[in-house]
């Protein structure tokens, strides 16, 4: 009997392709693992520009807690359930996506590659995965807006002192048919980054970035011409950007400009957790910014089962810092989230080959998420519990 396609899972299509391309001598553009991904990267790169996007806060500690943490998580294979029609599908605020995935808001990606964001856009729509689009985007948000129209996509909201820009920043993100607002809790201060220091370097200075603000006409307004003082126009960037002073009482200011969906980012413990539900969130997301902000922090993925142990009832969870490969979306799973960011392996498919590098890093992690979850026994998401996890002390 010959095997039809519709017979193999996804994943394993996709991985047969790969191999039948091999025999013509076509090997898979980019590198498939992280590790080389990011090697190969930095081999092209600008080196200031590559130790933007690697690097971490400090001593870089956390982001090896991230990725250590998830060998205390490991997987208990189940044999012989039928797994033959499995469903990465999930449903998030009402939606219906294909994939747990989405790709985490990373702002000035014009230092990875001159088409940015927007070349991210397509490559998600083209892999119906939703994109969160950050406030310090190198393209506006109505530019990559217009590439999804009806396909997904969030706005990462950077929320300083100034509430008008607040209010004009979630209006345009309104109008250019963005679905939900993310609020960035972490980085209220910015982080000291040793490799940035070294390197003197900071991409808003040199424009990056400030696309959203140069576009604004409440940022313009005070600004008059950005290009004329250059260190007042830091300075209101600065104001617009972060508000160290703000508590959670403050998160009224945005659930008053938007009837979105409000998802806090930046949670680690689960009385803030319970915190942004008082105050009115509709979602969080479990991340430290993928190490970048607090050095010496818990791996990530050790804060999540707590949290969700706590709020999981009363709040859409999502997480983000570390996820690589299939085993740790899997494993964020399991433990509650209904939803998983990405966000560097995106980054340096986008340097190393634009929209397709992006496809195809996305595409490689679909892959081996399907893969996954039919080897270690389960159909869906609904089979993917904490029973399916040992943790190693
Ligand atoms: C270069 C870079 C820029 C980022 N910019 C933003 C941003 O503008 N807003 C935000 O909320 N998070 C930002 N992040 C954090 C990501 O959204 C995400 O939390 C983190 O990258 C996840 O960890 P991972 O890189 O290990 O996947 C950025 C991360 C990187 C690497
Ligand atoms: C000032 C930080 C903006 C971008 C960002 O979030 C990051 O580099 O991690």
């Amino acid at each position: 009997m010959d095997i039809t396609t519709e017979q193999l899972s996804a994943g394993m299509q996709y991985q047969l392709q790969i191999y039948f391309a091999g025999t013509q001598n076509v090997k898979p553009q980019l590198p498939v693992s992280f590790e080389e991904l990011e090697q190969k990267a930095s081999e092209v790169m600008k080196p200031e520009a590559f130790a933007y996007i690697a690097g971490s806060a400090g001593s870089e500690i956390t982001t090896y807690n991230n990725k250590e943490a998830f060998n205390h998580w490991q997987i208990i294979p189940r044999m012989m359930g039928d797994v033959s029609q499995r469903s990465i599908v999930i449903e998030l605020f009402g939606m219906q996506l294909p994939t747990p995935v989405l790709l985490a808001p990373v702002g000035v990606l014009s230092i990875a590659h001159p088409e940015a964001e927007v070349a991210v856009a397509r490559a998600a729509k083209n892999l119906r995965v939703p994109q969160i689009v950050s406030t310090v985007s190198s393209k506006t948000i109505e530019e990559i807006g217009s590439v999804h129209g009806d396909h997904p996509h969030w706005f990462q909201l950077y929320w300083g002192r100034n509430n008008d820009f607040t209010r004009s920043i979630i209006n345009r993100a309104e109008k250019a048919g963005y679905t939900a607002i993310v609020v960035t809790l972490d980085t209220r201060l910015f982080a000291w980054r040793e490799r940035d220091i070294k390197n003197a370097y900071l991409p808003f200075l040199y424009n990056e970035g400030l696309a959203n603000y140069f576009t604004d006409p409440v940022f313009l307004a005070e600004v008059g011409d950005p290009a004329r003082n250059k260190m007042e126009t830091m300075m209101h960037f600065a104001n617009c950007f972060s508000n160290p002073s703000s508590t959670w009482n403050d998160l009224a200011v945005i659930r008053e400009c938007t009837k979105l969906p409000v998802i806090v980012k930046g949670i680690q413990h689960a009385n803030d957790a319970k915190k942004s539900i008082d105050h009115g969130a509709d979602g969080i997301i479990v991340s430290n910014h993928g190490g970048r902000q607090l050095d010496g922090a818990i791996g990530a993925i050790d804060t999540l089962a707590g949290i969700c142990d706590e709020v999981s009832d009363k709040t859409t969870i999502l997480f983000d810092s570390g996820i690589r490969r299939g085993a740790d979306v899997f494993k964020a799973m399991a433990l509650g989230a209904k939803a998983v960011l990405v966000g560097r392996p995106y980054a340096y498919g986008l340097a190393l080959a634009g929209e397709q590098g992006v496809k195809e890093v996305i595409a490689n992690l679909l892959a081996d998420v399907d893969l996954t979850m039919g080897l270690a026994g389960c159909n869906s998401w609904k089979d993917v519990t904490r029973d399916k996890l040992h943790h190693r002390n």
